[in-house]
């Protein structure tokens, strides 16, 4: 969820292939990616959906939020619009979403702080007063992209004994990948 153009697909491919494309095309619809990453011991796998941030399939949205475990809610900090679009995605998670949804917030290019708009406290607090996660990142820069994702698998229940819910932007789910998994 969010506008489009403020990096979703750029952070996902950074996750994902550990890679950048300055010329990314918009996602059309919405594009399925799967990761596993081992942290602490522990497998986590990852099943991002990858929305669209046009206008056009804003409609799309609640397909993939619907049965997320988490949402990543992006913006763009050079572009202060699109942080009060944020918003208004994080009003219609909570009124539509998944009851227990882990939602995380990203202000991406973050490694364009000249031009900055958004502050960093400013977002930090408002992730706060939602008890969403926090960071900003670099999908250009591979800045706290992992660390992002990490974070939010942290704060999933384990699947062991919760089954994943639902979520938005990116749609993310746990689940059980090799022999024990305490944590996903
Ligand atoms: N400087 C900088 N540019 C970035 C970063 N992440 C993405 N971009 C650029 O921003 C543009 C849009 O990136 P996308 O990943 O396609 O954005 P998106 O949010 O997925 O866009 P939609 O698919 O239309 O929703 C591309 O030109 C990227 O190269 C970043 O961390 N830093």
């Amino acid at each position: 969820m969010t506008d489009t153009g403020v990096g979703k697909s750029s952070i996902v491919w950074r996750f994902v292939e550990d890679s950048f494309d300055p010329n990314i095309n918009p996602t059309i619809g919405a594009s399925f990616m799967t990761k596993t990453v081992q942290y602490q011991n522990e497998l986590h796998k990852f099943l991002i959906w990858d929305t669209a941030g046009q206008e056009r399939f804003r409609a799309l949205a609640p397909m993939y939020y619907r049965g997320s475990a988490a949402a990543i809610i992006v913006y763009d900090i050079t572009k202060e619009e699109t942080f009060s679009t944020l918003k208004n995605w994080v009003k219609e998670l909570r009124q539509h979403g998944p009851p227990n949804i882990v939602v995380a917030i990203a202000g991406n290019k973050c490694d364009l702080i000249d031009v900055r708009e958004v502050m960093e406290r400013d977002a930090k607090d408002y992730a706060d007063s939602i008890h969403a996660v926090f960071v900003e990142t670099s999908a250009k820069n591979a800045i706290n992209i992992n660390e992002l994702f990490i974070e939010i698998s942290r704060r999933i229940p384990s699947t062991d004994a919760n089954p994943p819910s639902g979520g938005k932007g990116f749609k993310l789910r746990r689940q059980p990948s090799e022999p024990k998994r305490s944590c996903c």
